[in-house]
């Protein structure tokens, strides 16, 4: 099946985002992989303007409390854009489906609730590698192309 990699990306197609104020709420199970996808997305941030000062990150104890962790930062802090970052990895239970159904539903209801576009930067795998390749690993970083989304997000909502 492909995969498909948006990592590397062409700068001069990409808004700059010096104006912009960004929250990153990040999940703590799995810190491994949910740390690297922060610094991936932090990084592509910056080198697209971004300031340090703009960028607020916030951590939440898995991926089901994102949904409540982004809500709260919607609440309290004026933002352009979020990324809610995690990494569910299959275990021996149907509870993968539901921590992954629950949090999918959830980011999208607030998407519809509120006018902050929040990307869904959740690694839904069957494996620890396939998380690893897909944050830095072989297939890319899955916190920069959700940075990257989460600038053209911002400056679409502008209109
Ligand atoms: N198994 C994983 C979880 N499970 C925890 C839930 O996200 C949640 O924190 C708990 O059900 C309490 O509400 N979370 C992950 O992010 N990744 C997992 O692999
Ligand atoms: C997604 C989960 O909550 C899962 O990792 C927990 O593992 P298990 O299904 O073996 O209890």
């Amino acid at each position: 099946m492909a995969t498909t990699n948006l990592s590397n990306y062409d700068k001069a197609t990409i808004p700059n985002a010096k104006k912009f104020r960004f929250g990153i709420v990040v999940s703590e199970w799995n810190p491994d992989i949910t740390e690297n996808l922060y610094l991936g997305a932090k990084e592509a941030f910056l080198e697209n303007g971004a300031t340090e000062e703009n960028i607020i990150k916030w951590d939440v104890p898995g991926s089901f409390e994102l949904i409540y962790g982004c809500k709260k930062m919607i609440e309290t802090q004026k933002l352009d854009a979020i990324i809610a970052i995690g990494n569910v990895i299959q275990g021996e239970t149907k509870h993968f489906d539901f921590v992954c159904d629950g949090v999918t539903q959830g980011i999208k209801d607030l998407n519809i609730k509120f006018d902050v576009p929040i990307i869904f930067c959740v690694l839904t795998d069957n494996t620890k590698q396939q998380s690893i390749d897909r944050s830095g690993g072989k297939h890319g970083n899955k916190g920069i192309e959700s940075a990257i989304a989460a600038i053209k997000m911002a400056a679409l909502r502008e209109f």
